[in-house]
Formats: C-alpha cells, sequence, structure tokens
C-alpha cells in the first residue's frame, strides 16, 4: 500500500523537524497552510511553537474553521506541545481571544512545566508504544488537567498527564520530533494508515 499523505501545519512552530520524522516513519509529508490543501491530506500534524501565535494565525489563514470542521469529520491529527494546546477543546488559562481547533476532551495548564530556561527532557513511557520509553523533551510544556470520558490517558510524567488519544486525535505535551526516535510518529502513521 502507498504511504499515505500526512502533512505539518506551517503557519509556525518547528515543521521541518515533523517533516523529517515522518518521512522516516513511512509517511509522504508535506506542510500545509490554506484551507484547499486539507482536501489533499489523509493526517496533518499540529507542531510545537507558540500556540498564541498559531491561533492568531490560524484565523489569519482562514484555517480555523475549515481545520475545526475537518477534525469533527475524523481527520487523524496528531499534536505536539503547542499542537496538543491546539486540539484541547479548553484552555485553563488562554491569552484573551486565544483559539483551539478542539478534537479532544481535554483542559489543558500552558507553560505548566515551567518556563523556557526550566526545559528538561525525561523518558516516558507511553501506552501503545513497545520496546521501552521514549525520551521526551518539554519546552514550556503544557500538562493535560483533566480529560473527559471519551479521551484515553496514554502517558504521564511527574504524576501529570503528559499523552492522550481520543479516536483518530492523538496529542503530546513533549517533542519526539527532535530526538531521532520516531516512534511517536510511526504509531500516528498507523493511526492514519488505519481510517485511510
Ligand atoms: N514548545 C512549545 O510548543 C511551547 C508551547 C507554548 N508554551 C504555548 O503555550 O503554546
Amino acid at each position: 500500500m502507498s504511504n499515505p499523505v500526512i502533512g505539518v501545519l506551517a503557519l509556525q512552530g518547528d515543521v521541518r523537524e515533523h517533516l523529517v520524522a515522518l518521512a522516516v516513519a513511512d509517511a509522504t509529508a508535506r506542510p500545509v497552510r490554506r484551507p484547499e490543501e486539507l482536501a489533499e491530506i489523509d493526517g496533518l500534524v499540529i507542531p510545537g511553537g507558540e500556540s498564541t501565535t498559531m491561533s492568531k494565525l490560524a484565523a489569519l489563514f482562514g484555517m480555523q474553521e475549515p481545520l475545526r470542521e475537518r477534525i469533527r469529520d475524523g481527520l487523524p491529527v496528531y499534536g505536539t506541545c503547542a499542537g496538543l494546546i491546539m486540539l484541547a477543546d479548553k484552555i485553563l488559562d488562554p491569552r484573551s481571544g486565544q483559539e483551539t481547533f478542539g478534537g479532544i476532551d481535554m483542559i489543558v495548564r500552558r507553560n505548566a512545566f515551567g518556563r523556557q530556561n526550566e526545559s528538561f527532557e525525561a523518558q516516558v513511557e507511553i501506552a501503545g508504544i513497545e520496546d521501552g520509553p521514549v525520551e521526551g523533551v518539554f519546552i514550556r510544556a503544557p500538562w493535560v488537567e483533566s480529560v473527559g470520558a471519551r479521551a484515553e490517558v496514554l502517558a504521564e510524567h511527574g504524576g501529570h498527564i503528559v499523552a492522550v488519544r481520543q479516536d483518530n486525535a492523538l496529542a503530546t505535551s513533549f517533542h519526539p520530533e527532535l530526538t531521532g526516535d520516531h516512534r511517536v510518529h510511526r504509531l500516528f502513521t498507523e493511526m492514519v494508515r488505519a481510517v485511510r
């Protein structure tokens, strides 16, 4: 079977690293910026960056509503860090006017693990990923305060939820695209294949 086409939302953030990780994980990866491009992809990664800026740019590029709708219709999506925030149905501490795409019934807290200079790496066991823990890179990372009944917690760190899946939506507080270990991207590619 041919590789699934997986877009990386390229409004802002670490797009290039995800494109590389997806290519290693047997996907055809491409940047996505415009609503028309949503018709050409089987799945979408929302990268890390700054969720407040991403929210503004999504509105500016006319992506907010079309993407929200595609996610609601079942487009497989994977959000890392700021991308996790964009997939949350609710932010505990949003900037004024900050919007998300939603898709996962969870409440997130931005910058919960501290500021930039408190960034760290940690071994994270993820349900559904074999062969040991993943090296999680946490950069001004959010955590998930609580999840609704339909969301499944896949990982915790220090007693806080850091990876969640709900149906076709996957989200991690950390950045697996920065480590050279592409098992999380493989998990996502498999999710995309399963619904294609
Ligand atoms: N590395 C990141 O993506 C940081 C996320 C950032 N703190 C935000 O609120 O969007």
